[in-house]
């Protein structure tokens, strides 16, 4: 039979406690909406007594958002409650979540309390609580950390006070699994009224164990997990959501629980709170990283391309991403190379595929990341290798802060030598108009970028550019030097010497042994 296990989310209370996190009202209330599309069954909105802009988001949340529970954290004294319960009294479904540590070095050094004013904190705190609220949470901070006897004793009183979920945190990430589902086991078998409650859990991941942890709880018995968007919060965080949540699904076979989360709003979820919170996603972090579902390897490339669930075993849309992806990069395999190119309308024979292949590793070898550009470039050049007509002979540049950009080229075109000079808005722009002087062709620079192809300040820069002749077709043009002008150079020429071959400029007839030379020195060949 299926358990249904509840979603706590505090990414707008622990979640915020991230270092370096502050949301206002209207972010927080525009991550509240996204959390109840998700489908979390509560939302812990913040600490009310924390601030007045944090009063005022709870506030706003449990004024707006409809068909969840909408919880505030209070510590286990009147003032705090008071002001919780002021700031909640218009949710629909509101909880009251209240604290108080239960671990003897929280106790001694924190509280400076003995156990027994703990007990009694604690009761008076939950009876308050629920002079306001039938739904109170009560949580025993560090509970992995305190004496199970006692902790036992907490529990029991909270509940015969009226708490409805208690909740065990792993406050410092000091649990390991197998420990914590046999502190779960324990409790659930030495609480009185324990059967009446939802047990929940709350694990931070000082030791990254946090999502492992959740899991070992839900198996143990626990019904509720807390956790936040992306795992942020407190230090290094608490349970990453989306993680357990796609664990509790993909595995139900060992699990036996469902969630009432809607999958496919986790990526979008993931996205905005990344986005509002300023943290960003490793891109090896699972389920919503960008690496996720990305493949670089060939063997796997060509195995997922087979059968997805060679290598998958979530589909991405069930989170919210439209696809898997297969990134072009030094380990990729011809498979993957040929579905690229056909993605970009490039049909190649084996042979062509072959050399374009083999020009594709060698770029892959010194290029960390291969763009769409690349490819391009390389099939445009395997397919279509042009003469050079021009062939820069030398550049020189004047630039700086109080100078008009200016450009000098000289070109060699057969035995002749033909030299040009103009201004341009940057050098880059002063060098293609001179170029355009000496082919009496005006050009429009579509695009430029440059890539790093070697590390360090010595490294060589790699300037890819498209042109277009007046309204025209566009044409790739690739240059590399050290020297960052110069390879825009060698790339504008290039781009000129393709159309100049393509709109039959120039005699078609095959490279010579010269043309083949220049080739090398431009970095194509
Ligand atoms: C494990 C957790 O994540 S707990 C939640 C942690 N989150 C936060 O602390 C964020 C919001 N906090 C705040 O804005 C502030 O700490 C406030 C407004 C709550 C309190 O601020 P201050 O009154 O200046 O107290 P301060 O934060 O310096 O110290 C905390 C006090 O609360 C007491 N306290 C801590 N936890 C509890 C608790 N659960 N119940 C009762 N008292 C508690 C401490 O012993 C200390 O009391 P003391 O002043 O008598 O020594
Ligand atoms: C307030 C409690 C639940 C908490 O955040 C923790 O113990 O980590
Ligand atoms: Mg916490």
């Amino acid at each position: 039979m299926t358990r249904r296990v509840y979603i706590f989310d505090t990414t707008l209370r622990d979640g915020e406690q991230s270092p370096g996190v502050s949301l206002n009202a209207g972010e927080k209330l525009q991550i509240a909406r996204q959390l109840a599309r998700l489908g979390v069954d509560v939302i812990e909105a913040g600490f009310p007594i924390a601030s007045q802009g944090d009063f005022e988001a709870v506030q706003a949340i449990a004024r707006e958002v409809r068909g969840v529970t909408v919880a505030g954290l209070a510590r286990a004294g009147f003032a705090d409650i008071d002001r919780a319960w002021e700031a909640l009294r218009d949710a629909e479904q509101p909880r009251i979540h209240t604290f108080i540590a239960t671990s003897p070095i929280h106790m001694q050094h924190k509280l400076r309390m003995d156990p027994e004013q703990v007990i009694e904190a604690a009761v008076a705190a939950v009876k308050r609580a629920k002079s306001y609220v039938s739904d109170v949470e009560f949580s025993a901070e560090d509970a992995s950390r305190s004496e199970l006897d006692f902790l036992c004793r907490v529990l029991e009183a909270a509940i015969a006070a009226g708490a409805t979920v208690v909740n065990i945190p792993d406050t410092v990430g000091y649990a390991t699994p197998q420990e914590f589902a046999q502190f779960i086991r324990e409790i659930l078998s030495l609480v009185r009224g324990i059967e009446k409650v939802v047990v929940s859990v709350h694990c931070h991941d000082d030791l990254g164990l946090a999502v492992a942890n959740s899991l070992a709880a839900v198996a143990a018995g626990a019904t509720q997990v807390e956790g936040a968007i992306n795992g942020i919060g407190e230090r290094a965080g608490n349970a990453a959501i989306e993680e357990v949540v796609m664990a509790l699904f993909t595995r139900r076979d060992q699990y036996g629980c469902t969630t009432g989360i809607r999958t496919e709003e986790i990526y979008r979820t993931s996205r905005l709170v990344a986005n509002l919170t300023g943290m960003p996603i490793q891109p090896n972090k699972a389920v919503v990283g960008k690496n996720a579902f990305a493949h670089e390897s060939g063997i796997h490339q060509d195995g997922v391309l087979k059968e997805r669930t060679t290598y998958e075993i979530m589909n991405p849309t069930m989170v919210g991403i439209s696809q898997s992806n297969l990134v072009l990069g030094k380990h990729s395999g011809r498979h993957a190379f040929r579905q690229r190119l056909a993605e970009l309308g490039y049909e190649l024979n084996d042979q062509e595929l072959n050399k374009a292949f083999q020009r594709f590793k060698t770029l892959a070898d010194k290029k960390k990341e291969i763009t769409d550009a690349d490819l391009e470039a390389i099939v445009e050049d395997e397919l279509r290798p042009v003469p050079v007509t021009y062939d820069l002979a030398y550049l020189h540049i004047s630039s700086g802060t109080t100078v008009v950009p200016t450009a000098t080229v000289g070109l060699k075109k057969g035995g002749e030598l033909l030299e040009e000079a103009a201004c341009g808005n940057g050098p880059v722009d002063a060098i293609c108009r001179a170029v355009d002087k000496v082919t009496g062709i005006p050009c429009v620079l579509k695009s430029w970028g440059i890539n790093a192809v070697t590390a360090g300040k010595d490294a060589i820069g790699e300037v890819t550019l498209k042109i277009a002749e007046n309204g025209g077709k566009t044409y790739i043009g690739r240059g590399i030097s050290t020297d960052i002008l110069e390879a825009s150079a060698r790339a504008y020429v290039n781009a000129v010497n393709k159309m100049f071959w393509e709109t039959g400029r120039v005699e078609r007839k095959q490279h010579g042994p010269q043309e083949e030379e220049n080739r090398v020195e431009q970095g194509l060949a």
